[in-house]
């Protein structure tokens, strides 16, 4: 089970969750986002983590020169693409950084087929707003929920294992929910995460 923590705006966070054991930090470049972070600071952060912990850049209906441009300034080593972009913005990231695509469950349908099997392309299911705290419903998208992708939206210490267990993804991501303040992360809740998620890896749950 990989763990991604969301909305990192300080290399103190950074640290905090990676010592934590995440997997990877998210770094928000959306400008209508609270958690927004400055490439500069996100270079920093990924110095102090090590290359262990991957670096997620994340966008939100971007034009392909910023995000490319973004990525190389802040040394990203993946990024996270939100809202109405075409499958060819989607490829041509792809070409350069592994891309983890949000869908809404609305998306779904069409969209799951387009990228299955597509190297370098991994879906993450989110609620329609990001950010935003709120969870999907999980018992309502098993069976539909693609092998391999990732799961947000409302995710926190006290129901990720649930949401592991009903859909069984590759990776879950979260922020509202392990923050004290928006872009400042509570280290009690992140800790609390990522010990749930990762002690709730599916194979301990036989169905
Ligand atoms: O979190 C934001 O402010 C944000 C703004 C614009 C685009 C994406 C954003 N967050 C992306 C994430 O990866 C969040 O972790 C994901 O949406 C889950 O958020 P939450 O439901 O608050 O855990």
């Amino acid at each position: 089970m990989k763990v991604k923590v969301c909305g990192i705006t300080s290399v103190a966070d950074a640290v905090l969750s990676a010592e934590a054991g995440a997997d990877a930090l998210g770094f928000i470049f959306a400008p209508v986002s609270r958690r927004l972070v400055a490439p500069e600071v996100t270079r920093g952060a990924g110095l102090s983590v090590g290359p262990a912990v991957a670096r997620v850049g994340v966008f939100l209906n971007q034009g392909l020169d910023e995000v490319l441009r973004t990525a190389e300034t802040a040394r990203l080593s993946a990024v996270q693409i939100h809202g109405q972009v075409s499958s060819l913005y989607v490829r041509q990231l792809a070409a350069y950084y592994p891309v983890l695509r949000v869908l809404r469950p609305a998306d779904l349908a069409v969209e799951a087929a387009v990228w299955r099997d597509h190297p370098g392309v991994t879906l993450m299911l989110d609620a329609p707003e990001p950010g935003g705290g709120q969870p999907l419903d999980w018992d309502a998208l098993s069976g539909a929920f693609p092998p391999g992708a990732w799961l947000a939206g409302g995710l926190g210490p006290q129901n990720v294992a649930q949401a592991i267990r009903v859909l069984q993804p590759a990776g879950v991501d979260a922020v509202s929910r392990l923050e004290a303040q928006p872009g400042l992360k509570d280290p009690a809740a992140v800790r609390a995460f990522v010990r749930a998620a990762k002690q709730a890896h599916p194979q301990s749950y036989p169905q």
